[in-house]
């Protein structure tokens, strides 16, 4: 059989003459352009032609930055825990943290790692990115553990940390409005699962506290919850309701206007409790806690740093208001620490505000949170507070006031059974250590000191009722000028939980 021919098929010799002659037009249209067109312009039109030319992509990244400014950027933390949640077991890169007071080990996302997910059948990506980043300030430094360039400028790295989101471009609505709200929500409920509540150290880099301030957190490990806490039942319940109401508030707080926090002032006097409260209030809160050292504070503006990095759902906490500010005129400078030192240097230049001040702190508790806070509360303790400005004290700032009362009957009960494990009428020493304590001015933490003395209950207990036999006796020696009515004052008071709003 006679073979098959393709009459239209060029042969390879025409279509090599064919190539030679279009890579001669292209030469001859090159050296056209190049000699009739100025190099600025010719790079506008290949720059032109390049923007209109360019393969278009139909995905789309959303970049999600640790830090917005000097601010914690809320998405990141929220699509960061959520990640946490979506580590599966193709993931072939993981980050293990543990710290030395932390009993479980911290998987987390590592860099460059990759996870998919999908939403409403829609499937994205995610890519958590470390970046380390060179920055250059001129002069000065270098004990920080930053470095020198060949010109003398001072360079230090910094990290730059962010997760990406790629998807479909047509889904750009959906992912926006949709699925990044289910994640803010999602790790809300994550949130609220965890079990380790942190407490960060609020100081400024002047004090130890680092280069932007805070140090590094610890876990707060502090048993009290409010089933372990000697107080008054109804208390108890006002403040645990005032708490619900509170976190359920964010729509009413939000329709009338006013930041979404509540601010507590913790009285009474020393080992009455007032830690162990801040530390039930974190525990049932879920909450972090932030210690605010206002004695290592340098300056307003330092103030205002620590304050911007401090986070959404967590507590701020001032303890001893009235030993941190010593000035009672709001309008008054409070020399700091920092202030007080350096001003015995006057040769030294600072480029600090000279003074930091109490109108300074309740400006950023009204102005800042307004802004950038949400869910915050607010502690204030005080062994005095007949001695706090009645600018802190006002409704808005300090919204309920609790008096940390000595012990009570109920308390007793209450440290009994967490400490000895034995309940009212199981021992006949009840009745008259409770008559003891309705008569004496004793504190939970005395009484919490003589119940860890000995593992034998009979001792303990005997123990008990010869401390507080031997305190009473103390007291009636040095009873001579204190008031009666003083003392009944107080155990009214005690029973008070103040909500002024
Ligand atoms: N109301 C209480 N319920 C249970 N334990 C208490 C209570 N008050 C004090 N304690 C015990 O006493 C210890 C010291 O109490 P805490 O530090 O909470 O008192 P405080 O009022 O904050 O004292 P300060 O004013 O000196 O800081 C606690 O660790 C706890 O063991």
């Amino acid at each position: 059989m006679a073979a098959r021919t393709f009459p239209d098929m060029p042969t390879p010799s025409s279509l090599l003459s064919a190539y030679a002659s279009m890579s001669t037009s292209i030469m001859l249209f090159r050296t056209m352009f190049d000699q009739l067109f100025p190099r600025e312009l010719r790079r506008y039109i290949i720059d032109t032609f390049r923007f209109y030319w360019k393969p278009k992509s139909s995905k789309l990244t959303l970049v999600f930055e640790e830090k917005d400014g000097i601010t914690s950027n809320q998405m990141y933390d929220a699509v960061e825990a959520f990640l946490c949640s979506r580590i599966n077991p193709e993931s072939e890169r993981l980050r293990i943290t543990k710290s030395a007071k932390e009993n479980h080990i911290n998987v987390k996302f590592a860099d460059s790692e990759t996870i998919t997910d999908s939403y409403e059948g829609v499937p994205v990506t995610w890519t958590y990115v470390r970046q380390q980043q060179q920055n250059r300030r001129g002069g000065g430094g270098g004990g920080d553990g930053s470095d020198f360039d060949y010109h003398g400028h001072n360079v230090w790295a910094a990290e730059r940390k962010y997760i990406e989101l790629k998807f479909e471009k047509k889904y750009k609505e959906m992912i926006i409005s949709c699925y990044l709200p289910w994640i803010l929500q999602r790790s809300k409920e994550l949130q609220n699962q965890k079990k380790v509540v942190k407490l960060y150290n609020l100081q400024s880099s002047a004090y130890g506290g680092g280069p932007g301030g805070y140090i590094e957190s610890v876990n707060l490990d502090h048993p009290s919850t409010f089933e372990t806490l000697a107080m008054d039942p109804k208390m108890k319940k006002a403040i645990v309701d005032d708490l619900d109401l509170f976190v359920k508030r964010k729509e009413l707080y939000k329709r009338v206007g006013k930041v979404w926090k509540r601010g507590y002032l913790l009285y009474g006097p020393p080992g009455t409790g007032k830690s162990s409260l801040i530390a039930a209030i974190a525990n049932y809160m879920k909450f972090d806690v932030y210690d605010l050292q206002l004695s290592c504070v340098g300056s307003d503006s330092s103030l205002k740093n620590l304050l911007l990095r401090t986070s959404n759902r967590s507590i701020l906490v001032i303890e001893d208001i009235d030993c941190s500010l010593q000035l009672p005129d709001r309008k008054a400078p409070i020399v700091s620490k920092f202030s007080e030192v350096m001003s015995k240097f006057p040769e030294v230049k600072t480029t600090r505000d000279p003074m930091f001040s109490l109108s300074g702190l309740l400006n950023f508790i009204d102005g800042l949170w307004s802004s950038c806070g949400d869910e915050r509360i607010i502690i204030f303790t005080t062994n005095h507070k007949e001695r706090l400005d009645s600018a802190l004290l006002r409704p808005g700032r300090m919204d309920v006031h609790i008096h940390m009362s000595y012990l009570t009957v109920d308390g007793f009960d209450t440290l009994a059974a967490n400490y000895l494990n034995i309940h009212d009428g199981q021992d006949w020493r009840f009745r008259e250590i409770k008559e003891l304590i309705k008569c004496k001015n004793v504190t939970p933490a005395e009484v919490a000191e003589e119940l860890l003395k000995s593992d034998d209950v009979d001792v303990v207990l005997e123990g008990l009722v010869k401390f507080l036999k031997r305190k009473k006796i103390e007291e009636e020696e040095s009873k001579d000028g204190v008031d009666d009515d003083d003392e009944e004052n107080e155990v009214r008071e005690a029973k008070k939980v103040k909500i002024i709003s």
